[in-house]
């Protein structure tokens, strides 16, 4: 016969990185809203990059470093000058317009 586990109350409901009301809160600070990457809840959607992706044929997508309320911001290894950058990629939509990945 199959074992269950019964999760204590305050842990059943928030996954494996977090164990309480209080960390769930924090990490929905930390981490952007899903409804941003869905272009049906939004015009100012977020451009869904996936890690390794080539940009431009130039930047080597590594990790995201953030989000701000108008882009999401990408540590990237410029292939052409061989050096890491970090890429703004605005969102689609009124502000961001077409997806131009800006490195600094
Ligand atoms: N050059 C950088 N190096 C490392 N991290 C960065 C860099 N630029 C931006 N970030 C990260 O990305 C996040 C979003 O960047 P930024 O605030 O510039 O975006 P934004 O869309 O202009 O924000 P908002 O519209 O909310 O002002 C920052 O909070 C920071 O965590």
């Amino acid at each position: 016969m199959a074992e269950t586990t019964t999760l204590p109350d305050n842990t059943s409901d928030f996954g494996d990185y977090v164990s309480n009301e209080d960390e769930q809160l924090d990490l929905e600070e930390l981490v952007e809203p899903w409804h941003k990457y869905d272009i049906t809840e939004t015009s100012n959607v977020f451009y869904p990059i996936d890690l390794g992706e080539l940009l431009n044929e130039r930047y080597l997508v590594e990790h995201k470093l953030g989000f701000g309320g108008g882009s999401t911001v990408w540590m990237a290894h410029d292939l052409h000058d061989k050096r890491g950058v970090a890429l703004k990629v605005m969102c689609l939509g009124d502000w961001g317009g077409k997806r131009i990945p800006h490195a600094g």
